[in-house]
């Protein structure tokens, strides 16, 4: 770890830089541990996303999509979509390594990390499937920001690397950061273009998701995530309206309002508030001069031109800020 490239990050933690992607030193702590200890097995479903993108959401999604019903039992009444769906990355820091073993199939488990940095037994096709999510890099900064107003302490906590700065930057200081790509596990575009290509090559292992697709269309978004992971909804299902219902339960307004999201902490200490603000698109323009918007949506243009992947500033119905097109793969880069 002491070779690698090290810089501040936004938020304000050391990062190294490797294979590509500025990483926390925690996470590259644990990075080895957690693919020698994880297990994959053919029946997982592992959501992954970019910090900031939709994690919280698509777990809730995911996890009352394998479950029969929305009713006052329903475990999201009780508990952080977070503590429902634990995140690979922990795998490492367990001391036995076992805490996701005793999960019966099919396991539902999330990650932060790049698809090149995923356990080998996930991306050789022998260790289930993945649910990516991606969400306009301008609106993932933005709702970053705020995000850390409200955990700085337990970030540095968690963070280990006693680099970690406890001044919290001014909001161009943040940009600056995060257009150069340092940002957890960013930089963001290549993080997305990664699980694009995958998703692309193995269309049956990776589903790509927009946020903003989900926004616009959350009972389709939904729909399309369970026949992919294999618990398609049933005609009696559809006719009593579990599609909507758990829609309803996943919503930000639901799960904002619970007394656990409003008082309570994630089993990492993050306060537990903290996971649900505003979920809207383009919220980034309080902050963001057009200027600034216009140099970040050129940094991703630039990173990304010729690869399959474009985000484009669209308006569709002000909800659709990507376009895609195919073009030369990321190894040719
Ligand atoms: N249920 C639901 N529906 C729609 N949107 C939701 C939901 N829950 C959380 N959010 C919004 O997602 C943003 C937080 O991103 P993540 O969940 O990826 O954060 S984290 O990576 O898990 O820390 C953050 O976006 P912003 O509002 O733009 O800050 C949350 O408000």
């Amino acid at each position: 770890m002491s070779s690698l490239p090290t810089a501040p990050g936004f938020p304000p933690l050391r990062l190294r830089r490797y294979a590509g992607f500025w990483l926390t030193d925690r996470t590259l702590k644990f990075l080895g541990a957690s693919h020698a200890r994880f297990s994959p097995r053919p029946t997982d479903v592992l959501l992954v996303s970019f910090p900031k993108t939709g994690t919280t959401w698509l777990k809730a999604l995911a996890f009352s999509a394998h479950l029969p019903s929305t009713g006052a039992d329903h475990p999201l009444h009780r508990n952080n979509p977070h503590d429902l769906v634990g995140f690979l990355e922990l795998a490492g820091e367990d001391d036995d390594g076992l805490i996701y073993e005793g999960i019966p199939s099919p396991r539902l488990l999330a990650a932060h990390l790049p698809y090149s940095l995923l356990p080998h037994g996930i991306t050789d096709g022998s260790g289930g499937r993945i649910v990516y999510v991606c969400r306009d890099p301008k609106d993932t900064l933005f709702s970053f920001w705020h995000f850390h107003e409200k955990t700085t302490a337990t970030l540095q906590r968690m963070a280990d690397d006693g680099g970690a700065s406890s001044a919290m930057p001014t909001f161009e200081e943040a940009f600056e950061l995060f257009c150069k790509g340092q940002s957890m596990a960013g930089p963001q575009w290549r993080h997305a273009l990664e699980y694009w290509e995958a998703s692309r090559l193995s269309p049956d292992q990776v589903l790509f998701l927009r946020y903003e697709d989900m926004l616009r269309d959350p009972e389709g978004s939904l729909r399309k995530m369970a026949v992919f992971m294999g618990c398609p909804f049933s005609p009696e299902e559809e006719e009593t309206g579990v599609v909507r219902d758990i829609v309803e339960l996943c919503s930000l307004g639901m799960l904002k309002g619970l007394e656990v999201n409003r008082s309570g902490r994630t089993m990492l200490g993050l306060k537990n508030e903290a996971f649900f603000r505003n979920g809207t698109v383009g919220d980034w323009s309080s902050c963001m001069t057009p200027a600034m918007a216009a140099r970040l949506d050129g940094i991703v243009a630039e990173a990304l031109e010729g690869s399959m992947l474009f985000f484009l500033k669209e308006k569709v119905d002000h909800v659709l800020p990507y376009a895609f097109k195919t073009g030369r793969s990321l190894s040719d880069q």
